[in-house]
């Protein structure tokens, strides 16, 4: 691998302007980023937002229609090789022969290059050490995706693009798959991440980008995001008695509107307290605590669903669509 220019430490991914058309239909529409060494960058946005066709074109796979952008300090349009030698990219689907066992696809791609990892010691690094010798068409799909991951790492990328890759995964593959992303960025991997799991976005992404309709619509750290474009803090006092006796404890509504910027019941009876002040809304949910005469009392944050709410106009099921 040879050594990026220098300039490579201000930006991993530099983005200027990039659009693509496919005839009439523009993907993508002028956007531009930087992504930070050793970060994890996360790109959201609904179906047909241009995660996809943004992402392919960072990895080389298609030629932009305009503006410009640098992967390493490496111009795109001019020196693909060379990115492509210094990338992993997991694709939601990925070529491997089937037949051939987890260690032998592995083998095969650290054959194309010159330096990378010892292909056990990438296959121990993932867990996947006993499924060494196992055909590939016969593992589960948490077991081919980690397979995928160890395909791009072998060759020890400096930057790792990851397409949806927990999609389609179980609680308990997802929980190993992210667990392996983060300890990635803490060896200094920068990861460029695509979702539809704003969970995802949560635990794993130090920045996101929301993308719509081909622009970007917000960039910022998850924390800024949230506080931003989240909404409010909720307090909710739990409805008491049963479906057919609900009790109201009209006891703690006054330490809510003493604190809270606005209060109301919902339909099912629960008493909520909008905050605007994470500290006050912690105070008010520790005194209702001493107060409130043993109801159950939840202090619901935003997160990344309200914001995607708030900018896409509906949150993303698992394949994307606004629901
Ligand atoms: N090869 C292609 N030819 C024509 N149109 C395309 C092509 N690839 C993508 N598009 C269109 O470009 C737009 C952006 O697609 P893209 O796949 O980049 O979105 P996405 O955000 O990745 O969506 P998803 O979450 O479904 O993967 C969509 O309108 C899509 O239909």
């Amino acid at each position: 691998m040879s050594s990026p220019p220098s300039d490579a430490d201000e930006g991993v991914v530099r983005v200027s302007d990039l659009r693509k058309t496919y005839g009439e239909t523009v993907a993508v529409d002028g956007v531009s980023f930087d992504i930070r060494a050793e970060e994890v960058f996360a790109l959201v946005g609904p179906n047909g937002a241009g995660k996809t066709t943004t992402v392919e074109m960072l990895e080389c796979l298609r030629t932009p229609t305009a503006g410009s952008a640098t992967v390493l300090g490496r111009d795109l349009r001019t020196d693909s090789r060379a990115i492509k030698a210094d990338i992993g990219v997991v694709p939601q689907s990925f070529h491997t022969f089937d037949r051939l066992t987890v260690r032998e696809n592995v083998a095969l791609v650290r054959r194309l290059y010159d330096e990378g990892h010892a292909v056990d010691a990438i296959l121990e690094e993932l867990d996947l050490t006993e499924w060494a010798g196992t055909p590939f068409d016969s593992l589960s799909g948490g077991l081919k995706r980690r397979t995928g991951m160890a395909m791009a790492l072998v060759s020890d990328p400096t930057v790792l693009f990851l397409d949806e890759p927990t999609t389609g995964l179980d609680p308990d593959a997802r929980r190993r798959t992210w667990e392996q992303i983060e300890g990635l960025a803490d060896h200094g991997t920068t990861v460029v991440l695509t979702t539809h799991y704003m969970e995802e976005v949560e635990r794993l992404a130090d920045r996101a980008a929301l993308l719509l309709d081909g622009r970007i619509e917000a960039i910022d750290t998850v924390p800024n995001l949230i506080e931003r474009y989240g909404g409010a803090i909720k307090v909710v006092v739990r409805r008491g008695g049963t479906d057919s006796e609900p009790e109201t404890d009209e006891s703690v509504r006054p330490i809510l509107e003493d604190a809270a910027t606005e209060v109301y019941h919902t339909e099912s009876g629960d008493l909520v307290g909008l905050f605007e002040d994470r500290d006050r809304a912690q105070e008010t949910y520790s005194r209702l605590h001493q107060e409130g005469n043993g109801r159950a009392i939840d202090l619901i944050s935003a997160g990344m669903e309200d914001v995607f709410l708030r900018l896409a106009g509906g949150t993303p099921d698992a394949r994307g669509d606004l629901q």
